[in-house]
């Protein structure tokens, strides 16, 4: 076993497809599922008169999905954080099956808050008409958590028992039963460059990459990247970003507005790349998937534009875990009920190290810009509650308070103007045990990222079948502020992100939307 890494698992066969969809637009091979799928959609016109001309429009997609799960290695930057650190020891408590004692009783483990693992879809009805559900998992092919192997970086040089035992995120009982495993893994050393993050990070920087040459530390991490495929003998590698939350970096035109000048200005050292930046520029080049967990503005232009050069998946930003999942529910709700938010207060204290780091005001900034940015499309999208550019009071406040530790506490206040001249309130107290509410979404990002790299789609006038565009929007419901492609909308409303998930999967077995009309028990098929 080596010290960064867990043994390697055995070989993973070609999944069975457990849905098979009986259709002419569907067939199987013993490696692939083909199928053809016509997207409808409609352009609108809107007249000087005020009448709008509706065109529906079709469009016929093919569909390629590789069914074979590869072996996958996930790769966190910040490995020895609490999101890591609690990941790590809960994916092996899955994989061993340990239950644990607490207070309330004997706890066994899961994957709660994983929408992959955890959350159900309709896939249709039985002879009854009932609804029957499959769990979002077998929707199509997907690597199990159980088998990432699991690997990364940190500044911090504790190893990851020893980092979870910092964390103070898990049960003592779990802890003391995994401690064993965890001790023998050791994150990478990492590229630290103190401006961009918090100056009381400084005391774990123990475990650095020597240096401030940034081409030789790009190269480093892409050597590391290397490695860690070969030694674990992996198909592919995905890596994630969960380290501490960097301040934004300047656009600079000649410097990080384009591939070429970015690179060339890696050569140079720049001081303005972040290591969040080297470590996507790492990816890219290695072809490997890389996701931002953080709010920070890693995905600079001239990083999105390798990423399209390169055919490279990215996706971010910044995970979202509990008050803005709640925000972006709640908003849609409102204003798609014809009611005005008109004030968002969202607060919260937190005493974990990322609160630590987020109390340098910079750091804090890149947070505030991914927590505040969330309720824009739903406005937007409400032209009679709201005028042109007319939004919500939309406050935006995080304490460090180190007693409560993982344990945040969100109190929010929506208030809004409804019917006749009436105002409402709602305010809500939200604790959200951060990494365990984070952790999940990480394995939600990584498989659906891993998903995305075995689907391949063809239109009228390719000759080949291709990959979607790079910039992974399809990851919007597990993030603040999605990275989408260029001139393309941001939709951060949680039921349309999570519907545009399982539709596109459904596609690619041939199913058209899921819709919720229900006709056969409105309109029944046989007349009685
Ligand atoms: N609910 C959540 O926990 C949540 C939700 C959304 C976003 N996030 C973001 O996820 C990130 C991690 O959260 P956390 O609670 O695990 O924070 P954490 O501070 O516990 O962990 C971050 C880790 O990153 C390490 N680190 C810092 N700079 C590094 C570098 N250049 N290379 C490698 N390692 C580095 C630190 O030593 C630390 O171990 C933060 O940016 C946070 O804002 C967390
Ligand atoms: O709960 P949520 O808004 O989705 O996200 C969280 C913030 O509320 C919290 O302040 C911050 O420290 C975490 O990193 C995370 O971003």
């Amino acid at each position: 076993m080596s010290p960064h890494n867990e043994q390697f698992t055995s070989e993973i066969p070609a999944a069975p497809t457990t849905v098979r969809v009986n259709s002419p637009n569907v067939h199987y091979t013993n490696t692939h599922i083909y199928a053809d799928y016509v997207y409808n959609n409609a352009t609108i016109q809107t007249n000087p008169d005020g009448t709008v001309d509706v065109n529906p429009t079709e469009t016929r997609y093919h569909f390629k999905t590789d069914l074979k799960i590869p072996r996958v290695g996930l790769m966190m930057v910040g490995w020895g954080g609490n999101n890591g650190s609690t990941l790590t020891a809960s994916i092996i408590a899955n994989r061993r099956g340990i239950s644990w004692r607490t207070k309330d009783g004997i706890k066994t483990p899961n994957y709660f808050g994983s929408v992959v693992q955890a959350s159900t879809l309709k896939l249709g009805v039985d002879a009854k008409g009932n609804d029957m559900y499959i769990p979002f998992s077998q929707i199509l092919p997907m690597v199990h958590p159980n088998e990432l192997v699991l690997g990364g970086w940190d500044i911090s040089s504790l190893n990851l028992a020893q980092a979870m035992e910092r964390a103070k995120v898990l049960d003592y009982d779990l802890q003391r039963q995994v401690a064993s495993e965890l001790e023998l893994l050791k994150p990478l050393p990492s590229i630290y460059y103190p401006d961009f993050i918090a100056a009381n990070q400084s005391d774990r920087a123990d475990n650095l990459i020597p240096g401030t040459n940034k081409k030789e530390h790009l190269e480093h991490i892409r050597n590391d990247i290397r490695e860690f495929k070969s030694i674990n003998r992996l198909d592919k590698v995905i890596v994630v970003w969960t380290a501490n939350t960097e301040r934004y970096a300047e656009i600079i035109p000649g410097v990080n507005d384009t591939a070429d000048n970015l690179l060339a200005a890696v050569e140079k050292s720049h001081s303005e790349i972040a290591p969040s930046t080297i470590f996507a520029l790492a990816c890219i080049l290695e072809k490997t998937p890389f996701i931002n967990g953080s709010p920070q503005n890693t995905f600079v232009p001239g990083c999105i534009e390798l990423a399209e050069r390169e055919r490279v998946y990215i996706g971010g930003d910044d995970f979202k875990s509990g008050q803005t999942k709640v925000k972006s529910v709640l908003v849609d709700f409102l204003v798609n009920a014809g009611i005005k938010p008109i004030g968002i207060t969202s607060y919260n204290h937190l005493g974990n190290n990322d609160g630590k780091n987020l109390s340098a005001p910079k750091q804090f900034r890149s947070k505030e810009i991914s927590k505040s940015n969330v309720v824009d499309d739903m406005v937007a999208a409400n032209h009679i509650l709201y005028k042109p550019g007319e939004h919500p009071d939309h406050v935006v406040v995080i304490k460090y308070v180190p007693s409560v530790g993982d344990s945040k506490r969100a109190l929010d206040e929506y208030f809004s103007e409804i019917f006749m001249g009436g105002k409402n309130t709602i305010s809500i107290y939200n604790t959200c045990e951060d990494s365990l509410l984070a952790s999940p979404l990480i394995l939600d990002l990584v498989i659906i990222t891993e998903l995305m790299t075995r689907i391949e789609y063809r239109i009228e006038g390719m000759a080949n079948f291709a990959p979607f565009d790079s910039v992974l929007s399809i990851l919007s419901f597990m993030l603040k502020a999605p990275l989408v492609p260029s001139g393309t909308p941001v939709v951060n409303a949680l039921s349309k992100q999570r519907m545009a998930m399982e539709n596109l999967f459904r596609a690619c077995i041939g199913l058209s939307p899921q819709n919720d009309m229900l006709l056969e028990h409105k309109a029944p098929f046989i007349q009685v």
